[in-house]
């Protein structure tokens, strides 16, 4: 099939837009597949302004968005995840009877910071406590089906329409790659490590004296460019690099939040729900040998296990809570990724009768794998004693439907692009017998695959 709809799609919207007294319309149509990450460095060409990436671990679910038709944001502290639903429900009873009737229907796609009562510093100045987007075409590809959803104010502007005329050009033409390379890196910054490591030593001895269990500590490192970083080459990169990771990116204001996580905060699918314990780690070895025998230290070591275990108690309960049956193994496997290994504990809960994934997602956020245990003295630990505005990093991206169905991973192994700079992130579980010099090392290790990205190497 050509990209069927091509022309059609800008007289149908100025029909439908003129036959209709809604605020909005939705227009859905099949049509060829597209390789995701050139259809969103086509957004930048035809002058989208915001774009956003999204791919499950399985590579089953894509949906990339270019343009933002609707906007939910909000700066509020405690209701965030509340109120987003609720004006996500009143803006689908706006649309629902002006959407064209195919089976594919706008999605909200977006995030959340990971504490709104941090204050928040300039690097995050375009990512509110949570905002989340209908964009204005959004590629869906989904059970080897790839589906156009065009979601536009019914009085739409004709910049825009051209705009979209535009893009279906473009696909139409022969798909090439994202052409631009990585500029050079000049300066590469980090804290200080023996800044970082008293940090780590004063929650260790805080963990020591009993006042909590476990800390989630992380650090950034700034990197500046020769010239600005183009989101789509970075993309591109992580997904070559990445396997078996959520692809995510949340582009705007010039700025675009982007990485590849291996971490599932919570998937919602009818009355099914899944999510993963993942924490404790290790690199990978150099050799297979040098690898199996790491991984197998992991799976017995007595600091990482019970690193992993505050995850699985916390993440057990929250899904029993909304489900009538959990399914989960006794004994974490491992996760082997590009450049580390984890633990890892798949969950499944069976009947589930939340709402919708986002009223998991409050409940969740943030698990001991990123917050600690007790969950409020951690994040008052971390706020203390963290030099460092995390912003999105750590927290819930990922997307929901008109059902309240979606999924939301946990945004590490990310960074922040901005112009010439990057910001990138990288915590780890601090319990009482961590070593601050191991622990240090590992956040190096969950640098590696933003570096890697990136384009720069470093050895030290
Ligand atoms: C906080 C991060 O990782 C978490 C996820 C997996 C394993 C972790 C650990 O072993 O400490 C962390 O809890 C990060 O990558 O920045």
């Amino acid at each position: 099939m050509a990209i069927l709809y091509q022309h059609k799609i800008e007289e149908q919207l100025r029909f439908i837009g003129k036959k209709t007294n809604r605020p909005f319309i939705s227009w859905s149509g099949e049509m060829d597949r597209v390789d995701p990450v050139y259809f969103f460095a086509l957004g930048q060409a035809c002058s989208f302004r915001e774009r956003f990436y999204w791919s499950d671990r399985a590579n089953e679910t894509v949906y990339v968005g270019l343009g933002c038709t609707y906007s939910i944001e909000t700066e509020e502290k405690e209701q965030r995840f509340h109120s987003v639903e609720t004006q996500w429900k009143r803006w689908m009873e706006e649309i629902a009877s002006y959407h064209n009737g195919t089976d594919a229907t706008p999605i909200l796609f977006g995030g959340f910071s990971f504490d709104p009562h941090k204050p928040k510093t300039d690097k995050w100045r375009a990512f509110p406590h949570a905002k989340m987007v209908v964009p204005t075409v959004l590629l869906s590809l989904k059970n080897k089906k790839a589906t156009l959803t065009v979601t536009v104010p019914s009085e739409c502007h004709e910049e825009v329409i051209e705009k979209i005329g535009m893009l279906m050009r473009l696909l139409s033409q022969e798909q090439r790659q994202p052409t631009s390379s990585l500029p050079k890196l000049v300066k590469y910054e980090e804290i200080q490590k023996e800044e970082w490591i008293h940090a780590v030593e004063k929650t260790i001895g805080n963990i020591r004296k009993g006042k909590l269990d476990k800390v989630v500590l992380a650090r950034e490192a700034r990197l500046s460019f020769a010239d600005t970083i183009d989101p789509s080459a970075v993309l591109w990169r992580l997904r070559e690099q990445q396997p078996f990771s959520y692809l995510f990116a949340f582009e705007q204001e010039g700025q675009c939040f982007i990485g590849a996580s291996p971490e599932q905060l919570v998937k919602k699918e009818g009355d099914a729900c899944y999510s993963v314990c993942l924490a404790g780690s290790i690199r990978r070895g150099k050799t297979f040998q040098e690898d199996e025998q790491l991984g197998q230290w992991l799976m017995h070591d007595e600091k990482n296990l019970r690193e992993h275990q505050f995850v699985v108690q916390m993440i057990k309960e929250a899904i029993e809570a909304v489900c009538e049956h959990v399914d989960m193994p006794a004994s974490p496997q491992l996760l082997k990724l590009q450049h580390i290994q984890h633990l890892y504990t798949p969950v499944i809960g069976e009947k589930c009768h939340a709402a919708s994934v986002l009223s998991i997602v409050e409940q969740m956020h943030p698990t001991p794998a990123l917050g600690g245990t007790p969950r409020e003295k951690a994040m008052k630990e971390i706020r203390e004693i963290e030099p460092l505005d995390r912003g999105w990093y750590a927290a819930p991206i990922g997307w929901m439907d008109a059902e309240g169905n979606g999924e939301f991973a946990v945004a590490i192994r990310s960074g922040l692009l901005s112009g010439k700079e990057a910001f990138i992130f990288a915590g780890c579980g601090v319990v009482g017998d961590s070593d601050p010099i191991s622990e240090y090392e590992e956040t190096k290790v969950k640098f590696t695959p933003m570096l890697s990205a990136l384009g720069v190497e470093r050895n030290e």
